[in-house]
């Protein structure tokens, strides 16, 4: 493949955060996901890659518990964060969240201003017992998220009103407020110009040296840039897992080899 730069940086953590053992996911009749095992490593940026319907977004959203949400859709087989059971009825899936933060396809701050944004989660999950505590909370989000110089001057303003990509940042920034410990990101990028991409995608890269982080991406090349892990999914199925080196350059399966190199998808 071309403009291809694979991602040199060595995996440096073999420990699993999240382990998924025969994981279905059925809407209706559609059987979306077909019995997927992987292990999801801690500190690791991870891809999932694969066709348009494959079942990527539906796998993300199995890490967190959100497709709970949808009426239709029924999740079986086991998933632990840390050896915990996350579908257990013990199990808030709102705390859940503030543990496995979710950042969407397109920016989706609250019609709030800039600092509430970031200061929403902190605030439902007690997590600042003062202001001053508060603040800081929000400030060291933003900063995480590379945009605290850009609005630490406007944080009263509506966070509606910043440009997509600094949108999709706030939205970084609300993420990692609550100190999440593994972030899902559904093709955060999809509806960024090249110079915010380039942001987030470096912003991805340090923020996996706090937690895990996984991504579903369309852009092979975005992969290979910032993953050091990618899955690839075609059909409802885990068709292969590896170090996203050997996935782009030395594929096992002919499926993945069709698919990055241009014959499926
Ligand atoms: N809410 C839903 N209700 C019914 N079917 C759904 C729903 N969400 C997804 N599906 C179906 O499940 C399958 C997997 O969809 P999913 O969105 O997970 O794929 P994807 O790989 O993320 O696709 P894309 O890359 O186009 O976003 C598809 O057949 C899709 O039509």
């Amino acid at each position: 493949m071309k403009d291809m730069r694979i991602a040199e940086r060595t995996v440096d953590s073999q420990t699993s955060k999240m382990t998924a053992r025969g994981v279905q996911v059925h809407y209706g009749t559609t059987h979306a996901l077909k019995d997927v095992d992987i292990d999801i490593l801690d500190k690791t940026v991870t891809a999932f890659i694969g066709p348009s319907g494959c079942g990527k977004s539906t796998f993300l959203r199995c890490l967190n518990r959100m497709n709970d949400t949808v009426a239709s859709a029924r999740v079986s087989g086991k998933i632990e964060l840390d050896g915990e059971d996350i579908y257990d009825r013990r199990v808030d899936p709102v705390q859940l969240r503030a543990r496995v933060g979710m950042v969407f396809q397109k920016p989706n701050p609250f019609p709030k201003s800039i600092y509430d944004n970031v200061a929403y989660g902190p605030r439902i999950h007690g997590l600042a017992r003062s202001k001053a505590e508060l603040d800081e909370i929000v400030e060291k989000s933003l900063r995480k998220a590379a945009i605290w110089n850009e609005v630490k001057d406007r944080l009263t303003a509506p966070g509606t009103g910043l440009s997509g990509g600094q949108q999709q940042r706030l939205c970084i920034a609300r993420a990692i407020a609550t100190s999440p410990e593994v972030l899902l990101m559904d093709e955060p990028c999809s509806a960024l110009d090249p110079i915010a991409t380039a942001q987030v995608e470096e912003l991805i890269d340090e923020l996996r040296s706090q937690f895990s982080v996984v991504i579903v991406t369309h852009s092979m090349q975005q992969a290979a840039r910032v993953s050091q892990r990618t899955a690839f999914f075609h059909l409802g199925n885990l068709v292969e897992y590896g170090e996203t080196g050997q996935i782009f350059t030395n594929p096992t399966d002919p499926r993945t080899e069709s698919y990055i190199t241009g014959r499926i998808g």
